[in-house]
């Protein structure tokens, strides 16, 4: 056979008209009418507008025939082609973009066709020389396809302005042919017989034809009905075994019952199918071409699946069902609102806000509209609303709640045609990856095009949504780790209450921002009141009055606080009261967006990580310092699980270590040898760096772990800088300087020794030319050095460093410049200037784990928090671990920084 011309219809001559004929030839007079409900939109619309017309300023009625939609009908009158229901198939190679474009479409979210049962019918199709073995109904369902791939066709062609009026025409020619062919089925109902009509109703939905869908579709349930599709295989009776599977049987009623939600939704009609009257289980998430390999039947390959999304489909219809009732009330009453006569329910109505309010009301009823018709309508509606602004006294009773305009836009998007996530329009897996809110707000951008809205517009409706700080900031003086008073801010939202507590430095630099303490007697002047009282009388009052819409981000909060506080270094409002209120609205705004915090974070640097990086951890097991009462004069001596393949296997590895470190203290200098510093690290009587270093070496080994894990030190060598000289003895009575040079040679030497990775703050704030001299020869031992008091995360610090080439490295630390926004520009600045950040706790540590999802947010490969001991340094790990978790339920790409944990930001692969 020649497979170009291959002819189908010889069976379907001699047709007589059937009830979906009766439907097929209705030519939409103009004098169409139909009822549509209150709780359409279109209705919605209308009674908008008439409410705008009776209240407009002029007075006159604007009455647009243009513009009055009476359904959802757009094709006005369609030609037939039912005499040309014997014309050829489309060649081969269309024929199969078609079923591809069928199956990577509507199928995902209407899987009542098996794929493999079908593609095996087609293959056999073309194979045949005649038509005998193919039942009717498969043959409309077919040629249904045809026309809905050539439908498709037909849209990207007219995207691109290549369309071609020879082809225009084709899917209505192919539709016409299905439905010729739909007129010779036998009178026995049958699974294959519901599957064309529903095929038709996505047809005739593709065309605008939803009125028709809505008939064709009662056809579907009526006969589902009949052959018992709406109960369960035990309780069919009288069937015969002639059904499908019994998944099959959910997957076919289950796709009856979504599209019977959403046109009922479209038209304010009743649904079809009432909740009390059907009781089938949910079908599985098993793909039907895994289902069909499990049952042995094929070996194919797998599709365009995505797993949940015609489950999560199904619940959303359950809630369209509530919904709608909730609509239909709201809007019959709401409608029936006479201004002039009802002067009483508007009483104490504030309307400014009502004038926003209304304004992004019809915005989001505009961008939620499937259907181009009542986009239109909705826009003509925004245009008058901006003339006059009496009409939001109408809508007052019609704003919905955010959350019914979610439920209402996720159930409509996800269930509108066409729309479905794929891989092609970059949302695949996206029930997966995205929670409601994302999978909302991606269906909404995947339908811009059907609403005739710009990304920009939508990104305006979408951010316009107010969602913002609803209570008074509550603030509270609480304890840091090491006992000394600290802030602690809470703020609400419509989401709940958002807290943060603000971490404090004992070795901090110069240069850091300034965090109040208020002196006096009480905690030794280390209270922190007057903080406090900042935030609860100047910052949040001030914050309460501005209205930020929390989903703009964190930006302009943080901005605003800065100008608040006039100062450069916040010392007028505090750096801990600012920063308080700044990682309370990280939280509030991540919520807002329905996002985790890491993703969040991400988001405010302006990437959007592919691939989530989890940050191998630097533990510091050995404290000196400033953190400790030892005579070591390095602060921190860190250990780096690098070899681990997950954070989880890291932290075991390194607490493995750390309590091998502890017996090995023990032994050596006894069991008051095994107090712990500030961060959680041992402090036992040590002076030399190299003691320090084989102790760890020695522990790592006795763990077992040789080999896999490295080093990292901190000496924080302003601590010990004075006069031109570090003096490692500055905390014994026995003084040994060493000039730069020989700090410089001791270092060397050290690396040269142990596996050491990462120097910071190896000098002095100000001693710009050593930082200089020795960055050179870090670069050659590969020695990742890292700016910590040098830079105090601050901008112009960075681009000092950055022109001296001092560092190649930014110590991230939040309460060094004291806003979220601040610390990521300093991220953002040090990433363009190809550094690498390390992200870092405070030694006077709360058990707030922020940081652990800046680690993740900004992708940065690596972070210090502590010895695997003491709550508030386990907080941050134990945060790291759950995020490691969550990321793998969520499937999305992540992996554990490991080895290659400075190149982190570049595997991040950020968008
Ligand atoms: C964490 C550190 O200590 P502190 O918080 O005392 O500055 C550090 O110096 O890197």
């Amino acid at each position: 056979m020649n497979h170009l011309t291959k002819q189908i219809g010889h069976d379907t001559t001699s047709i007589s008209p059937s009830p979906e004929q009766d439907v097929a030839d209705d030519h939409h007079p103009t004098t169409f009418r139909r009822y549509l409900g209150e709780a359409s939109d279109i209705r919605f619309f209308h009674a908008v507008e008439s409410a705008f017309c009776q209240q407009s300023e002029s007075g006159q009625q604007e009455d647009d025939p243009e513009a009055r939609v009476e359904s959802y009908e757009q094709d006005g009158p369609r030609q037939q082609f039912l005499e040309q229901s014997q014309g050829p198939l489309p060649p081969r190679a269309s024929a199969d973009n078609f079923v591809d474009i069928y199956f990577s479409t509507i199928h995902i979210a209407y899987p009542f066709v098996s794929e493999p049962d079908f593609r095996q019918t087609y293959e056999s199709f073309w194979r045949s020389d005649s038509l005998e073995g193919f039942r009717g109904p498969w043959l409309s369902l077919l040629v249904t396809i045809f026309a809905i791939g050539s439908c498709y066709v037909g849209i990207a062609e007219a995207e691109g302005r290549t369309s071609n009026p020879q082809t225009s025409r084709q899917h209505q020619r192919h539709f016409d042919r299905a439905i010729a062919i739909a007129q010779n089925y036998s009178s026995n109902h049958t699974v294959d017989h519901i599957c064309a009509l529903l095929a038709q109703c996505f047809y005739l939905l593709a065309t605008c034809q939803t009125d028709r869908c809505w008939t064709t579709l009662g056809s579907a349930v009526r006969i589902a009905q009949s052959i018992g599709l709406h109960v369960e295989d035990a309780h069919r009776t009288g069937v015969g075994n002639t059904l499908p599977s019994p998944e099959m049987c959910r997957r076919v009623w289950y796709s009856i019952f979504v599209l019977d939600r959403l046109l009922a939704l479209q038209l304010g009609r009743p649904p079809a199918i009432s909740e009390a009257g059907f009781d089938v289980q949910l079908p599985s998430q098993q793909s039907d071409v895994d289902f069909a390999n499990s049952t042995g039947q094929y070996g194919m390959h797998e599709t365009d699946w995505v797993g949940d999304y015609f489950i999560a489909m199904i619940k959303f219809s359950e809630i369209i069902g509530r919904v709608f009732e909730s609509l239909s009330i709201l809007l019959v009453a709401s409608i029936c609102v006479d201004l002039d006569s009802d002067k009483e329910i508007f009483k104490d109505t504030d309307w400014t806000a009502v004038d926003e309010d209304a304004e992004v009301c019809l915005k989001v009823c505009q961008a939620l509209s499937s259907n181009s018709n009542a986009a239109r309508l909705a826009s003509d509606m925004m245009q008058r609303l901006k003339k006059t602004r009496t009409i939001s006294k109408v809508l007052k009773n019609l704003i919905l709640t955010r959350g019914d305009l979610f439920t209402l836009g996720e159930t409509m998007n996800c269930v509108a045609i066409g729309v479905v996530p794929t891989a092609e329009n970059g949302f695949g897996n996206i029930t997966d990856t995205l929670p409601s809110g994302d999978l909302f707000q991606a269906t909404m951008l995947s339908q811009l095009d059907s609403t005739g809205l710009s990304q920009e517009s939508f990104n305006l409706m979408y951010q316009t949504m107010p969602y913002e700080v609803s209570e008074p900031v509550m603030s509270f003086q609480r304890l840091d780790s090491r006992g000394k008073p600290t802030v602690q801010v809470e703020v609400e939202t419509k989401d709940g209450k958002f807290r943060a507590l603000v971490p404090s430095g004992a070795s901090k630099g110069d240069y850091e921002a300034i965090e109040l303490r208020d002196g006096g007697e009480a905690y030794g002047g280390a209270g922190v009141q007057k903080a406090v009282q900042n935030v609860q009388e100047t910052i949040g009052p001030a914050l309460l009055e501005k209205q930020y819409d929390l989903e703009m981000g964190l930006k302009e909060i943080d901005s605003f606080m800065i100008k608040l506080d006039g100062s450069s270094d916040k010392s007028h409002l505090g750096a801990n009261a600012i920063l308080g209120v700044s990682m309370a609205c990280a939280r509030a705004c991540a919520a807002a967006k329905k996002l985790p915090l890491y993703d969040f974070l991400a988001s405010e640097l302006q990437s959007s990580p592919k691939h989530h990086i989890v940050p191998v951890p630097f533990f510091n097991v050995l404290n000196g310092g400033v953190h400790s009462g030892n005579t070591m004069a390095f602060q921190e001596f860190m250990i780096a699980p690098t070899g681990a393949n997950s954070i989880t296997q890291g932290i075991q590895w390194a607490t493995e270590v750390y309590q091998t470190l502890r017996s090995i203290i023990i032994k050596k200098f006894g069991t008051a040898a095994i107090g712990i510093g500030d961060e959680g690290g041992f402090a036992p009587p040590i002076t030399q760096p190299t003691e320090a270093l084989d102790l760890i070496m020695s522990a790592i080994k006795g763990a077992g772990h040789e080999g896999k894990i490295n080093i990292g030190i901190d000496p924080a060598s302003s601590e010990f800088f004075g006069d031109g000289h570090y003096d490692l003895g500055f905390k014994s009575n026995k003084p040994s300087k060493l000039s730069s040079t020989e700090l410089a040679d001791l270092y060397r030497s050290l690396v040269d020794k142990y596996p050491i990775v990462l120097l910071e703050d190896p000098f002095a704030q100000d001693d710009w030319e050593s930082w200089k001299f020795f960055h050179v020869v870090s670069k050659i031992d590969n020695i990742e050095v890292v700016g910590d008091d040098l830079l105090a995360t601050n901008l112009i610090r960075i681009e000092k460093a950055a022109e001296v080439d001092a560092c190649d490295s930014l110590l991230l630390k939040v309460n060094q410049i004291g806003t979220v926004s601040e610390s990521l520009a300093a991220t953002k600045r040090a990433y363009e200037l190809g550094w690498v950040v390390f992200v870092s706790h405070r030694s006077g540590e709360t058990t707030d784990d922020f940081i652990a999802d800046l680690a993740v947010g900004i992708g940065c490969g690596h972070l210090k928090a502590g010895a695997p001991c003491r709550g508030e340094r386990v907080a941050k790990y134990n945060r790291l671990m759950d995020i490691e978790e969550e990321l793998q339920a969520r499937k999305v790409g992540s992996s554990y920084a490991g080895e290659s944990f400075r190149y982190a930001y570049s595997q991040a692969k950020f968008a």
